[in-house]
Formats: structure tokens, C-alpha cells, sequence
């Protein structure tokens, strides 16, 4: 069976691929390439989200750690994965491992490897991890534990230094707000709750309890699975709604009328919230797919952007190695200096908030201003079905798109560092790219009206054939 070991780890449905035995094959795998690296000296902390039989996969984890002669940290209860990443920055950690299937379907778990600098794995190193897994899998090499040796496994939970840490970055102020979060049954549960521990926010949780089956529906903070965060918000006088998804490293929020915003909208009102009220300074890190209202702030204030792949896994590598301000991307993970380069999103709730209490006003008038001040781009994704038979055609496609003009507008520029990206006279961009976790082709427009969005959305496909 191929164990595949991206940046997101290995996700499997449980019982079926994911059992204990294929799990122990990866553990293995992780262990043999901190052993090829040296990278065995100061431990690995092990985390784990709400997910079934999380506690039994975590101990076991930590016992074939332990078993190589690594220094096992199992969490004391389940954590949010941005969490566990600030663990192993904390602490000064040669890595961790998340248990978590994020925002998959509730029949799935997973395992991750977050490196000693606390971000998302590269390639260069799940590459290795992949290899080791073959190797594994071949020699049937897994190390067991003996009992007197299981002794040496730790325990610990770092909620209060993460609670700490965030409340050093962030500046409430002593205004009353009323919110409501829906940390979807995950780990994030009490955490929003703590983070407003000492300022006059009265914040409600909804379903923060654990329930392996997420209450029937999917932990993943979109417009369509927060139906009764949504309402309540808008119908009971809440100023804030928050949502977290299955390991609350993305984020929903809801405005006080009960309006969803995007991750591109929360991403550009808190880049001008940390450099117009906060003074920070610094570059701008997005991908390729994320929105260009950054770009028209970054102008303003002579900021450097940088563009990514899509992935934070290269938002983070980039925040890592340059005075960065706020790095995100569009599908819902943000961080900015000072913080992991992991994506988090109780920090997103947090600044929020902040900015919210700093502006003395309502979200959306917040957002009203901002976009009236840059020039208001509105940006539609389209994940559109695409099988193994006609996908390669379809990338084939992509690859040669070459047209001098889209919607009556001239082509100025083809970006080819994820799919294609065209960018339009107007300012207007399309970029179609294959999914790397989904088997769909993405196809991202962004533009000033909604008819020319439908024009451009029509062109491109038409040009695609999809
Ligand atoms: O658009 P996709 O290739 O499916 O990737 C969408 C997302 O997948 C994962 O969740 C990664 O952690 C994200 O960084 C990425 O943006």
C-alpha cells in the first residue's frame, strides 16, 4: 500500500489504510530521518486534535519514538496544530508530530511532521520521510518499546506559554464586545474563551465539546457549514462571530450582520490594521491564488510583496528568512511576525478582535472603509470536477494557455509558478491550476465587477475546455 507524506502528512480513512500498524510504518519512517539528520537530540513533541482514538494513536507514536532512542513529549489533552508548532519554537524542539486529519470528513485521521523551525514541512524533507516509508514497508524494521523504557515517554501541556505568547503580540483594549465561536468541536474549544480571559469581551462557544463526528457535518469553517454561527450572530446582537476548523489552524469569521468574509477579506483588513494602527513594517508574503487588495495596500504604504506557490508551506519558508509583516493565503491560513510561520487561526480571531476594539467600530463598516479607501476587487474561486482520464489534457491546456486578450482586456503578464496566471490591463487575474489535494482544477478570478468575473470565468473555460 503507497503511504503518500506530503506537507499536510498522511491522511487516511481509519480502519480501512489507517490503522495501527500502517501508522507505526510512518512513525518509524519520521524517526529514521531525524536519525539521518541528526536531529535526536532535544525531542519531539507529539500533539493530537478531538479525532477518534487520538490518545491510543499519540501513545503509540510516542512509544516507537522512544524506541529509537528519541525523546517522546505527548500532549496532556488534545491542541490546536498551530500550538503544537509554538511547542517545538518554545522549546526549542527538534520537531513534532500532529495527529490530525484537519478539516477531512470525520472517517479520517492523520499524521503530520512539523520540523524544528515550527512550520509546515518542505518537500526536501517529506521527500526523505516518503523514502523512509518505502524502506519500512520493505525491511518490516519497526522498533517496540519495552515497558521500562515506555517510563521515559513526558507529558506536558503548553497551553499557558501559547496563551502567553499570544497575548504579548496583542493588544485588547478594555471596550465590551459580545462574541460568539465555533471552534466545530475540535480542539480550539476554551481557547478563544481563555485568549479573552481578561478584558471585558463576553464570547460564547457553540459546539466545544468533543465529537469525533463533527455533529454530522465537516470541521471546516466555510460559508456553508457554520449555518448556526451565521444566524445566531446576526439575530442575537453578537458584534463577532468566530469560527475554527478541525485543528483550528484556518479560521471563519462573521461580521455583526452576519455576513461570512472570506479569507482574502480578513487577510487584507488586518494587513492595514497591523501597518495603519499597529506601525509594523515589513514585506507582504501571499500566494499566487491570493487576493491583490495586499498588493494595492503594500503600494500604499512602499511595501514589498512577495508571491508564492500555493501551500503555506512556502508563505512560511518566506517568513522564516525575511522581515515579513502578515503572510496568508486564500484558502484560510495566515501568521504574521513575531508568531510561527504556521498558519493560525486563533491568532486570525485574536486580531480581529484587536482591530475591531482599536477602530471603535463595526466590522463591516471597518471593511466598507477599507475598500472603499483601495478600490474595492472582488474574487471568486471556481473548483471545477476534472477525472484521471481528462486530466492530463486539461493540464496540457493550462500549460499552453496563450491569448493576447481576456474580456475585451490585453494579456500583460503569464505567471507560471502554480498553473497559469494571466493578469489583465485592468488589473484583473485569472489563475487555473490542478488541485494538489483535490482531484479538481481551480480556476481563481479576480476583478473589479461581477459581469466581468462571469466573462472572464467563461472565456478561460471555454479556452480550457473544463
Ligand atoms: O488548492 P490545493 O492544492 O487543494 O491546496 C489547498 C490547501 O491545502 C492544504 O490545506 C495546505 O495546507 C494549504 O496551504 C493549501 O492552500
Amino acid at each position: 500500500m503507497a503511504i503518500e507524506f506530503g506537507t499536510d502528512g498522511w491522511r487516511a480513512v481509519i480502519a480501512d489504510e489507517f490503522t495501527f500498524s500502517n501508522f507505526k510504518v510512518v512513525v518509524q519512517a519520521v524517526a529514521n530521518y531525524l536519525q539521518n539528520n541528526d536531529q535526536t537530540e532535544s525531542g519531539i513533541f507529539i500533539g493530537y486534535d478531538n479525532r477518534f482514538l487520538a490518545e491510543e494513536f499519540a501513545q503509540t507514536a510516542a512509544e516507537v519514538l522512544t524506541a529509537n532512542g528519541i525523546q517522546a513529549i505527548v500532549a496532556k489533552e488534545a491542541l490546536p496544530t498551530p500550538v503544537t508548532a509554538f511547542t517545538i519554537q518554545d522549546n526549542k524542539l527538534d520537531g513534532a508530530l500532529m495527529l490530525t486529519a484537519s478539516h477531512n470528513p470525520a472517517s479520517y485521521q492523520g499524521i503530520k511532521f512539523i520540523p524544528h523551525y515550527a512550520g509546515p514541512a518542505l518537500p526536501e524533507i517529506t521527500d526523505q520521510i516518503e523514502e523512509e516509508v518505502v524502506q519500512v514497508q520493505e525491511s518490516g524494521e519497526i522498533h517496540s518499546c519495552q515497558s521500562e523504557e515506555a517510563a521515559e515517554i513526558k507529558e506536558f501541556n503548553p497551553k499557558a506559554d501559547y496563551l502567553d505568547h499570544l497575548q504579548e503580540m496583542i493588544d485588547f483594549s478594555d471596550q465590551k464586545l459580545k462574541i460568539l465561536a465555533d471552534p466545530m468541536y475540535g480542539p480550539g474549544a476554551g481557547y478563544l474563551t481563555d485568549i479573552f480571559a481578561d478584558t471585558e469581551v463576553e464570547i460564547e462557544e457553540i459546539n466545544d465539546y468533543r465529537d469525533p463526528l463533527f455533529g454530522g457535518g465537516m470541521p471546516e469553517p466555510t460559508e456553508d457549514e457554520l449555518p448556526e454561527l451565521i444566524d445566531r450572530v446576526q439575530t442575537e446582537d453578537y458584534d463577532l462571530g468566530f469560527a475554527l476548523d478541525g485543528d483550528a489552524d484556518r479560521f471563519g469569521i462573521i461580521t455583526e450582520q452576519g455576513k461570512y468574509l472570506s479569507p482574502n477579506q480578513v487577510l487584507f483588513l488586518l494587513l492595514d490594521h497591523l501597518v495603519e494602527s499597529k506601525g509594523e513594517t515589513g514585506g507582504v508574503v501571499r500566494t499566487v491564488a491570493t487576493t491583490h487588495m495586499l498588493d494595492k495596500i503594500a503600494k500604499e504604504h512602499d511595501l514589498d510583496v512577495f508571491e508564492t506557490p500555493v501551500g503555506f508551506k512556502y508563505v512560511g519558508e518566506l517568513m522564516m528568512n525575511k522581515d515579513i509583516i502578515i503572510g496568508g493565503e486564500e484558502s484560510g491560513g495566515l501568521s504574521i511576525k513575531g508568531h510561527i510561520p504556521e498558519k493560525d487561526g486563533l491568532l486570525a480571531c485574536a486580531l480581529i478582535a484587536e482591530m475591531v476594539m482599536d477602530r471603535e467600530e463595526k466590522l463591516s463598516v471597518i471593511l466598507e472603509k477599507v475598500e472603499k479607501k483601495y478600490g474595492k476587487l472582488i474574487s471568486e474561486r471556481l473548483d471545477i470536477e476534472c477525472g484521471s482520464e481528462e486530466k492530463p489534457e486539461v493540464l496540457e491546456r493550462i500549460k499552453n494557455f496563450d491569448v493576447d486578450e481576456i474580456a475585451g482586456y490585453k494579456v500583460i503578464e503569464q505567471i507560471t509558478k502554480d498553473g497559469m496566471k494571466v493578469v489583465l490591463e485592468d488589473g484583473s487575474w485569472c489563475l487555473m491550476r490542478p488541485s494538489g489535494t483535490e482531484p479538481l482544477i481551480r480556476v481563481y478570478v479576480e476583478t473589479s465587477d461581477y459581469e466581468l468575473m462571469e466573462q472572464i470565468q467563461a472565456e478561460v473555460r471555454e479556452e480550457l475546455q473544463i
